[in-house]
């Protein structure tokens, strides 16, 4: 018997609901079964859906809800600033907040003259990548410590043309290495203490890199070490923007006023209204 579109999904909200797992989910993952735009997607909800389409799509929803597999790898991408990156287990799923990150630079970003941006703990390359295609006035490096993670924001780079320099290596030390300073460093580094561990959902401890989530410290360790290589990495009147956990706001404001006592260093909130990125001009 054909199902139609809002058939399909209320079994699926029933079916996670029961299993305690977000039902948000359901949505994209029935939009990326059927290969429709969003608009199409809500136009579409009274039509009757291909059975075949139907299972593969009820299995994946099985699948999350019983090994709490995050739709992204079973889709094998997600979205990022409008534009599709490949992810898998090497690399951190790029979060809604780091959109505002990637909009706060841009904003503040010379337009007028060639610069130089930093992107420490590029992951997929989300920050990066979007700086590239953003900003044609930028040369930007991305860094990362794992070689498997640089394997996929390469990937990504290629896909979406943009022209990334990756350097791998301990936070800003290979770029420093090469006698370099930028204009911007950027960073969404790992920031999650030990102790919140178990806070998170089993889908972010068990699919997530180990990497990219937590820092010793009491998650202040990678702010710490790359603020201590930073005057060897940035040009005077650059800039620095860091994504913070919500609760880090004031640690890492002073930590960056300790390095740069003349700097005026700022902590702002993201659209909840959460303490989420901590920038400053450097002089
Ligand atoms: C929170 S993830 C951010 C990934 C990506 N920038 C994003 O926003 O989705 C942190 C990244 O920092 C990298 N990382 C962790 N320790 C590092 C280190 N010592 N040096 C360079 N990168 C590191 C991890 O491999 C991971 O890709």
């Amino acid at each position: 018997m054909a199902q139609k579109q809002y058939e399909v999904l209320e079994w699926a909200s029933l079916f996670l609901e029961k299993s305690n797992r977000e039902t948000r989910v359901a949505e994209l993952l029935l939009q990326h079964h059927l290969n429709v735009s969003r608009t199409q997607y809500f136009a579409q909800m009274r039509e009757d859906i291909p059975q075949h389409i139907v299972e593969k799509f009820r299995a994946d929803i099985v699948k999350h809800a019983e090994t709490g597999v995050p739709i992204q790898h079973l889709m094998g991408y997600e979205i990022f600033y409008g534009r599709k990156y490949s992810v898998n287990e090497d690399v951190l799923i790029p979060r809604p907040e780091t959109e505002e990150l990637v909009l706060h630079v841009i904003a503040h970003a010379p337009k007028d003259k060639p610069i130089t941006i930093v992107d420490v703990g590029t992951g997929s390359g989300i920050i990066a990548i979007t700086l590239a295609l953003e900003l044609p006035n930028a040369d930007v490096y991305a860094i990362d410590i794992s070689p498997d993670a640089l394997v996929m924001a390469k990937k990504n780079a290629e896909d979406l043309e943009a022209n990334v320099t990756f350097l791998q290596g301990d936070f800003l030390e290979p770029f420093v290495k090469q006698d370099l300073r930028a204009d911007i460093i950027v960073s969404n580094p790992p920031y999650i203490a030990e102790e919140e561990r178990s806070e998170l959902s089993d889908t972010v401890v068990n699919y997530d890199p180990e990497i990219a989530l937590f820092a010793e410290d009491n998650g202040l360790f990678a702010y710490k070490k790359i603020i201590s290589q930073l005057p060897a990495a940035i040009l005077s009147g650059g800039s620095v923007a860091f994504e913070i956990g919500h609760l880090q706001g004031k640690a890492v404001q002073e930590l960056l006023q300790q390095t740069f006592p003349e700097s005026s260093v700022t902590v702002r909130k993201d659209i909840n209204g959460k303490d989420r990125i901590v920038s400053a001009k450097i002089i």
